[in-house]
Formats: C-alpha cells, structure tokens, sequence
C-alpha cells in the first residue's frame, strides 16, 4: 500500500514526464501499426525501449542525446536513424555529408523546420499557417515542381521565394549590411555615452562594477541591435521589450517542436507577451506612417528599423497576410531570432578576452589599428572594414561560434534520395548537429589545444610574405582552409542565414568597442543574480541543439569608459 501511494505521489509530482510517457506509449503503438518497419541499412541508435527512450532524451535532455552522437556519429559510420516519435530522422556528420545536404535540390527542403518556428514561436494565424505549408515551390525564381520551361510561378500563392528575394535584396547585400553595422555602431555607442558618461575633469567615466552578460548585454546591445532592425520607435513605445525577449527565451527550444500549453503555461504565456507588443506597434504605426514618403525608401528609419524588416512586412500586407503574421515576423525573424542568437556569441567573445590579461591586450592592440581620428575635430571612431580585415578578431568569433552556437540544422526527405551510400526514405528528416562538426578532435584539435577548448589563435596561420625592404617576413593570415565544411552555424544552402553579415559585424564590433574603449578589471565569477560563483561559465545546456548556448553563469568586472 505504502509503495502504491508512493508511486502515486512520484505520479504526482512528475506530470510532465508521466504525460510523455504515455504519449509516446501510444504513438508506439500507431507508429507500429501504419510504419511497418522497413529493411534499412543505416545503423539505428541503440535504445533501451524502442522509440521511447531516444524521443525522451531528444526532448528533456538534448545534452546528453548529442553526446551520445558524437559517439556514433564517426568517419566510418556517418549517418544513423532513430525515431522521434512519429518521425524517422537520420542524424548525420562530415563535410561530404553536410555538403549533400546544403545543394539545391527539390528532394529536400528547409521548410518544414522553418514552419514549426513560424506556428509555434512567431504564432501565425492558423489561415496563413495554411498557406505557408501549403507552398511547397522553394526559394529559387523557378517553383520547384514546374513542368514546362519558363515557368516562373506568377499565378501561385508563393511565400519562401518573395521572402528569400527580399531578405537577399536587403540584408545580403554588402551595400546594406555595412549600413546596418554602421546604425549598430552609433546606437551601441550612443547607449554607453549615456551609461557611462565621461566626466569633464578626468575626460573618462566613474568605475563601475557590473555583470559582463546580464548587466550590460542583455540591455544595451538588446537595445542597439533592435534599434538597428526593428527601429528606435518600438524601443520608446514598449519599453519592457528587451526583458520580454528575454524572458521568452528562456523557453524558446522547447516551443519550436509545439510543447502543449497545458505542460509549460508560463512559456506560452510570455512568448503571447513580446507576440502582443509587436501586434499593438504594428496596429498603432502602421497607418500613420507614409508608405510612399521619403522615409519608406531609406536603409533605416526609426518606425520599422532596417529596410529588411519595413520591406519583408509591406510584402505580407500587400498579399494579404494577417496582422498577426506580421507581428509574428517582427518579433521573431528582427527581434528575437537576431539577438538571442547573437549576444550569447558575444558573450563568449568577451568572456574569453577578459579572462586572460594577454589576450585582452592583444586585442585592444589589434583594435587599436583600425582606430581612425578625424583630423578636424579630433574625435576617434572604429573602421569597420579595417576591423573585420582583423585575423585574429575573426579566428576569435570563428571560434566562439564554433564552440558555442549548437544547432541541428533539420532538413525534409521530399523524394528518395542518396546520401552518403544510403537512400534516404521521403518524408523523414535529416539532422546535421553542428555540435558533432564543431568538436571534431580529428578536424579541430591541434597540438595543446583539444578541439573543445576555445584557442583564439585557432583560425589563424602565419605565412610568409616579403615587405617592401625586400625582406622577407611571416604575418598573421585568417584561414579556414580544408575545413570550412566543417563549420556551419549558419547552416547552408538556399535557406542559409541572410543574416550571417550583420551578425558578424555585430559580434566583433561589439566586443572591440568594449575592449577598446574600457579599461576593464576581472573581478570574478558570479550566478546571474550576482552571487559569487566557485567557477566560470559553461554552456547553458537548456540551449543545446536549438540556438546560439548562453553561458551558465556571469563574469563580474569593474569597468570606465577612457574615450
Ligand atoms: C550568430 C547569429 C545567428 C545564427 C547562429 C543564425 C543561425 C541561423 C540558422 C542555423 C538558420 C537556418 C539555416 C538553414 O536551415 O540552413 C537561420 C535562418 C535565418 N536567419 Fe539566422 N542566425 C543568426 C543571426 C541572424 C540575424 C542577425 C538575422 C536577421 C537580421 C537572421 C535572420 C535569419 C532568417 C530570416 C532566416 C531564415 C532564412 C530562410 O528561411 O531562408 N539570423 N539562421
């Protein structure tokens, strides 16, 4: 008796598991009904209860399912399956695989991963949800599926090209993105003016003591980087949008695969609060604001931000999408996709400049060389192109990339296809975990320095080149040269992050600003609330296999701004 209550109690206590469980006992029993088996002869990973034990921990402990892949996925077996309920996914690894995987090819598509973040985290009414799904004609100008040559698609209900054509017309392109790197600049700069102003007498600012990751990113670059995307305007208008973006992503991995309500209410509930406070600046701007003015044909203007967000919206009105498709693509493709997944880059960046004294100043005399001062007023900026020419800057954001950003880029089997020797069977699902790639000891590891360890010189190499004295010398070249494939924490293919050159520009801009403008002193480690920390950050592994990881704890410095 006494042990019924207490398996009863345990009952209780773990609804969520308990919930599961059952769920999956029953998809089981279904999937074993309508998905006979079929002769297969890609390995499967091993589990102790079939289909359950695997979709379990690819559900509640990503973490430890991708350790496991790392184990099985090896150059002599490349490619495994495994069920996640319903759903058969191979797990693959190596460039070549990868490669197979990134090509143009109407037997495999993004979409159907792109559609559980629009429906799950970007909330899209259930009609435009429908069309979104129902468009299956791809990212190129021609729709895949045309039968007869010159088919150009005017005629279908079209969404992933019209959206591809405007993210590239206004984010790829270089012209744009040096705009936006530019804004971000300004308004970063303008923020820690304000934060940090510098006193007439000494020319530098009061110290301060503050959390690196907590204090200052999760507010200031926040702010400067929806500034830059989403416009200044959102900012002043519903100034509680930085926590809201925060808190929402505390939760946002879990949404994406469309956890019930019922099993994580306060998740749902916050991510309903930034979907709401990107509907009412919709509603309340949309109309006064002069679509055909001088205003709607700038990189950016303060109402909708970058010209990426005010054209990708204007697009979705004109063709009749809802007001809710329109906050959802405000608040998730400008707002919450953009910075959750590059401040915790950031983040790393700066945590592992400022733990080692040699590398801080190594870098703040890299930075120095792209310091430029006005003749005229006297006043000092950073070049932005100087400073991306940087190899050490960009080995270090390589890097920090590399050893932070876990992603399982997910792909649909639309048609039987080949991949490494096997065929792949339509309708299942492809992963390629970029934490499998990124570790790589045979690819990444070099002498002293195991793949797992960030090494800030990793990406760059010494060749020899002669001066004009003629004489000859070794200088510092960025190099990813045999392993490029290796490293795509933005994925690949046609559907691969048009945001990658902002967000590289934001990153390294960030972190130089910082060190070069701040005298900066470690003062320890801390929880996030502060308190002292008997050890430096690791990866946050709530994140693990759905975004950029965020540290799981917070580095505390004290801090003034010298110019
Ligand atoms: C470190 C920062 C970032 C990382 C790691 C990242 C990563 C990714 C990944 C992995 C994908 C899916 C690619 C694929 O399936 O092949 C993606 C798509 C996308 N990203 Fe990013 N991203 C970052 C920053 C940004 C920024 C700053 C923006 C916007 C300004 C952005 C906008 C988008 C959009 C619009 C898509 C969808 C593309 C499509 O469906 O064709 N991303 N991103």
């Amino acid at each position: 008796m006494a042990s019924q209550t207490a398996v009863t109690q345990w009952v209780l206590d773990h609804p969520l598991p308990v919930a599961l469980v059952g769920a999956l006992l029953t998809v089981r029993l279904l999937t074993s009904v309508f998905y006979p088996a079929k002769k297969s002869t890609i390995p499967h990973l091993p589990e102790t209860i079939p289909i359950l034990s695997n979709t379990y921990q690819y559900m509640t402990d990503m973490t430890t399912f991708l350790a496991r892949c790392r184990t099985h996925l090896t150059a002599q077996t490349p490619i495994f399956q495994f069920r996640l309920g319903p759903e058969k996914i191979y797990m693959l690894t190596t460039a070549r695989n990868i490669q197979a995987l990134f090509r143009t090819s109407p037997a495999i598509s993004p979409d159907k991963f792109l559609c559980l973040v629009y429906e799950h985290v970007a909330g899209f009414p259930e009609k435009d949800m429908n069309r979104i799904k129902a468009d299956k004609t791809g990212r190129m100008r021609t729709p895949a599926g045309a039968t007869k040559e010159g088919d150009d698609g005017s005629g279908l209900d079209r969404y992933f090209y019209p959206m591809h054509v405007i993210v590239h017309e206004h984010l790829v392109q270089a012209h744009k993105t040096d705009a936006l790197a530019l804004r971000f600049q300004s308004l970063f700069e303008d923020r820690l003016a304000k934060r940090f102003p510098l006193t007439t007498d000494t020319g530098e600012s009061e110290w301060i003591t503050a959390l690196v990751y907590n204090d200052l990113l999760l507010s200031d670059t926040t702010s400067a980087a929806t500034g830059t995307l989403a416009g200044t305007r959102i900012l002043q208008t519903e100034p509680d949008l930085p926590n809201l973006l925060w808190e929402m992503d505390e939760g946002a991995a879990k949404l994406v695969w469309g956890l019930p309500k019922w099993m994580n209410r306060s998740i749902w509930r916050k991510r309903d609060a930034l979907l709401a406070a990107c509907r009412r600046h919709v509603e309340r701007e949309w109309e006064g604001f002069d679509w055909e003015g001088e205003e709607s044909k700038k990189d950016w203007e303060e109402v909708w931000g970058a010209s990426v967000t005010r054209e990708s919206l204007r697009w979705l009105k004109r063709e009749g999408w809802e007001v809710g498709s329109l906050a959802g693509t405000l608040a998730v493709m400008y707002i919450f996709g953009s910075n959750a997944n590059t401040t915790p880059v950031v983040g790393w960046c700066l945590i592992e400049i400022l733990r080692s004294p040699t590398l801080f100043q190594t870098v703040r005399s890299e930075v120095a060389k792209a310091i430029v001062t006005d003749p005229v007023t006297s006043t000092r900026h950073i070049d932005i192109q100087k400073l991306l020419a940087s190899p050490l800057l960009q080995s270090i954001y390589v890097e920090a990339m590399r050893l932070h950003v876990s992603m399982n880029i997910t792909r649909e089997v639309m048609e039987p296809i080949q991949v490494g020797g096997h065929e792949l069977e339509k309708g299942s699902l492809i992963q390629a975990p970029t934490e499998v790639s990124h570790l790589d000891e045979g690819i990444w590891g070099a002498e002293g320095h195991p793949a797992g360890e960030f090494w800030a010189e990793r990406h760059v190499k010494y060749v020899e080149r002669v001066g004009e004295d003629g004489r000859t010398e070794k200088v510092p070249q960025f190099s990813m040269t045999g392993r490029a494939s290796d490293w795509y924490p933005y994925g690949g293919g046609p559907s691969m992050c048009p945001g990658r050159f902002f967000a590289k520009q934001e990153i390294i801009l960030t972190f130089s600003i910082l060190v070069s403008r701040f005298d900066i002193e470690f003062v320890g480690w801390t929880h996030k609330d502060g308190s002292p920390s008997d050890r430096g950050p690791q990866n946050d592994v709530r994140w693990s296999g759905a975004a950029s990881v965020p540290p799981d704890r917070d580095m505390k410095v004290r801090w003034k701004r010298v110019w």
